[in-house]
């Protein structure tokens, strides 16, 4: 059955709960583009880590923020491209994907994460999107987006989501699955479901299953 949506669908979840890969799928067959939230706080984490910022000071947020700030008046922003093969970051013509998916990266963007100032440059730069869109993190359906069409939220044990991160890091099993849960209480903050959003366990089904799931909600 085809699915139109004319407004906003979230989805949120833990790290590697699936958010993405899901994403990706559902917005392909609803031919809407999705954002991805987190790649926005990782590209910030770099920037600051890039230019000797820390996240542990009161002005670390004003100079995160300053530095994106100055960086956008330079004519090199930090922009979403909201492609359907997957997200990108660009700073100007500077293509940022591939150095945001690291254990370093990983260790770092939660300190940013909490920082209030860096949350509203992320929440506004989302917010100036136009409908319809989905966008995927922890805290769109709670917060940013709580006018929401449809909400999901994903989740799996830790040890599913390691087994899963395991192959795209160059880590072994043990240690993602401390940095996962690490991260987890890192991020409990933003990281509650909305109250309205649809849960789904993605370890009870394959990619394609859960991909399935969320369209069947979308086309009850
Ligand atoms: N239901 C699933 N079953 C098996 N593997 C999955 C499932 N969902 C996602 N994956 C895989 O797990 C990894 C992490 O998924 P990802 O979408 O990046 O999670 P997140 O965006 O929540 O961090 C990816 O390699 C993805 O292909
Ligand atoms: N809406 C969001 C999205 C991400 N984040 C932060 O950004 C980090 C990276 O998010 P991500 O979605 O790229 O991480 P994964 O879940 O893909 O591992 C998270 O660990 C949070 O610290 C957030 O605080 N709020």
């Amino acid at each position: 059955m085809i699915v139109k949506i004319n407004g906003i669908v979230t989805i949120d979840g833990v790290a590697a709960s699936g958010k993405s890969s899901v994403a990706s799928g559902v917005a392909r067959a609803l031919e809407i583009p999705y954002l991805s939230s987190g790649l926005l706080y990782r590209a910030a984490t770099w920037a600051a880590l890039e230019n000797g910022l820390t996240f542990d000071t009161p002005e670390a947020g004003r100079s995160l923020t300053a530095l994106l700030g100055s960086w956008k008046e330079g004519g090199q922003p930090l922009t979403l491209r909201p492609l359907a093969g997957g997200n990108q970051i660009w700073q100007g013509d500077h293509d940022l994907t591939e150095l945001l998916h690291t254990a370093q990266i990983d260790a770092q963007v939660s300190a940013a994460a909490v920082l209030p100032e860096l949350r509203g440059w992320v929440n506004a730069e989302l917010q100036a999107v136009t409908p319809p869109f989905l966008a995927e993190g922890r805290d769109m359906g709670s917060t940013v987006f709580p006018q929401a069409e449809y909400k999901f939220y994903l989740y799996a044990t830790p040890r599913v989501r390691a087994e899963r991160r395991v192959l795209e890091r160059q880590q072994d099993l043990e240690s993602v699955e401390a940095a996962l849960k690490l991260r987890d209480e890192r991020d409990a903050r933003q990281s509650a479901p909305a109250p309205d959003a649809v849960r789904i366990d993605t370890g009870g089904g394959t990619l394609p299953e859960i991909i399935a799931q969320v369209m069947g909600h979308l086309s009850s």
